[in-house]
């Protein structure tokens, strides 16, 4: 959370501030005024300040900022406020002009912006609305003014939200360039105008990743070419409805191929998308949210590289290429998959955003790019798999908000937590979907709060598959988070993707449940990385072949019931 709260005199603007920090256990107060004074009144108005916050502040009295919000980039941070900040740039010796004093305050303003935008814990900055009245009279009350104006025009740029308190009442400005969400219009859909060599529509991804998160209409899987499968399923040699669950599926592969009898599957291929999340972290006993050391990600990259992973014997043996994506590893990792790479881990969600929404938008245009790829490359089935240290706190969080469940219900041990683990990941997802549930409604910030980066990718990914009319399987419970953002994208993605599996993790089931699919296998499986989707893949194969090469009764000679 970045936000700057503007106010008047008396405005009620540092309480406010100081109310939105209220969760925190610890934050830092960056007091910018003048703290020694000879003047008694200004000397007791400080002293009203301190004594409304409580000792989880440590106050910093500075006019330095930018060094002081570097100095501890991941604690919670009051700035209070510009006003003293602008005070203490200017000469106000100096007879120079306006525009002159303005470009000596573009450097620190500049850094301070810049400062604001990494800092990784929540921020909130207070700054005086000091335009609203009379020019003042004065050369240097006119200055002062002006470069407030100016600051706090760049200040509503660098963060998330800004908010104007008025006689106590607080009026919500939003962010400097607003987040479009789906209630923005979508582009009439340009899919069947666009029939490319691979028979499915040409690529529609956004060349600007300023529209990432905007979806053309998705077109439902065809109806007419489910249709013909049902009744030719009631042709081939075999009792009516005998082969049971195999039978809906290769009528789904069918309709997403638009024609019956189907192709068989001969191009399935994988994405592995990696990346790293602050909430895996080890706390200050050591203690994580994963079983694991984050280091285990980017060498799990790796082995997947060299191909000795799960991911990679079981693909081999089923006949499914194997691709990579670095897109948040907290480490350097092999070029040739870390052409998308976002971040190096995404930010700790139970204190900030996980990624900012300019991030989530070039992760989830990302997810789309390599989904583009791949259709356009002939791929005729996806598979989407995750690896990542500690990705099961974010993925259980946006299940617990976007299926309205409880921490309790969605937390699971993940790579093998003990008891003291499942009591932090608890407490972490709590904190994240607390966060999370102020823009559940808003898929893009949802992935920005507290999915992060790799996540956001997978959303894309998925979507944008659904856009490209490309059948997916789903692996696990993180997959399937992403999922639950990405049927929010883009409505009606879900028809394009079947459940490979239902997972160990609790979050699994609800989340399928939510998005009304029903596993086609239950092994108790909890590895991630497309292991569980993989194993499926024969099902839909077999289904697929069985539509499209059984002989019919007609052309068997068998007598039909
Ligand atoms: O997808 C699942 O259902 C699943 C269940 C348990 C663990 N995982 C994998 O385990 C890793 C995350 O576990 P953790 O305990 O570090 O959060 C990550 O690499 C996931 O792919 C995945
Ligand atoms: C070794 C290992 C392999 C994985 N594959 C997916 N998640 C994983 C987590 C761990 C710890």
């Amino acid at each position: 959370m970045r936000v700057l709260v503007l106010g008047g005199v008396r405005s009620g603007k540092s309480e406010h501030a100081e109310q939105l920090l209220a969760a925190h256990q610890t934050v830092r107060y960056l007091a910018t005024g003048p703290t020694l004074s000879t003047d008694a009144e200004w000397s007791a108005r400080v002293a009203g300040h301190r004594e409304r916050r409580s000792d989880r502040y440590e106050t910093v009295e500075t006019v330095d900022v930018a060094a002081a919000l570097r100095a501890r980039p991941d604690v919670p941070v009051l700035v209070d406020d510009l006003g003293n900040w602008v005070a203490a740039q200017v000469d106000w010796d100096s007879d120079s002009d306006s525009a002159a004093q303005a470009v000596r305050l573009a450097g620190p303003l500049a850094e301070l912006c810049a400062s604001i935008g990494e800092h990784r814990a929540d921020v909130v900055v207070v700054s005086p609305e000091v335009g609203l009245s009379l020019v003042p009279e004065t050369p240097s009350g006119r200055l002062f003014q002006d470069l407030m104006g100016r600051t706090n025009q760049a200040v509503a740029a660098a963060v998330d939200d800004t908010v104007l308190l008025v006689a106590g009442r607080v009026v919500a400005l939003g962010s400097a360039a607003p987040t479009p969400t789906r209630t923005r219009p979508a582009p009439a859909p340009v899919v069947a105008a666009a029939a490319s060599t691979t028979g499915r529509p040409d690529a529609v991804s956004p060349a600007d990743p300023t529209d990432a998160e905007v979806f053309e209409p998705i077109i439902p899987p065809d109806a007419q070419a489910a249709a013909a499968a049902t009744a030719r399923h009631g042709v081939l040699t075999k009792p009516p409805g005998s082969l049971g669950r195999l039978e809906a599926l290769g009528t789904w592969v069918a309709a997403c191929q638009g024609t019956c009898p189907p192709t068989p599957i001969t191009a399935p291929t994988v994405v592995v998308f990696a990346g790293d999340h602050g909430v895996a972290a080890p706390d200050a006993d050591g203690g994580s949210v994963s079983a694991f050391p984050q280091a285990v990600t980017a060498q799990m990259v790796a082995n997947f590289v060299a191909g000795g992973a799960a991911v990679n014997v079981l693909a081999r043996r089923l006949g499914a290429t194997v691709r990579v994506e670095d897109i948040a590893v907290a480490a350097d990792t092999d070029p040739t998959v870390s052409r998308y790479k976002v971040c190096r881990g995404s930010n700790d969600l139970r204190v900030t955003d996980a990624i900012t929404l300019a991030q989530a938008r070039q992760a989830v245009a990302a997810g789309r790019a390599i989904a583009d790829e791949l259709v356009d490359a002939g791929v005729d089935l996806l598979i989407a798999g995750d690896m990542g240290i500690g990705n099961t706190t974010p993925a259980a969080a946006l299940v617990g908000v976007l299926a309205h469940e409880e921490p309790v219900l969605v937390v699971g041990r993940g790579t093998g937590i003990d008891d003291a683990g499942w009591i932090r990941k608890t407490a972490a997802i709590r904190d994240g979907m607390w966060r999370g549930r102020r823009v559940a409604d808003d898929p893009l910030s949802l992935l920005a709060a507290i999915g992060g980066a790799d996540l956001a990718a997978i959303a894309g990914f998925l979507a944008q598959a659904a856009l490209r009319r490309t059948p997916v399987i789903l692996d696990g419970m993180v997959v399937t988070a992403a999922a639950l953002v990405a049927d929010d994208l883009a409505p009606g993605a879900v028809e394009w993707w079947q459940a490979g599996h239902v997972s160990a993790e609790p979050a699994h089931a609800l989340a399928l449940h939510r998005l009304g699919l029903t596993p086609l296998l239950d092994l108790d499986m909890r590895l991630g990385e497309a292991s569980g989707a993989l194993v499926a893949l024969p099902l839909v194969i077999a289904a697929t072949d069985v539509l499209a090469t059984m002989a019919t009764f007609d052309e068997a000679g068998v007598s039909d019931a």
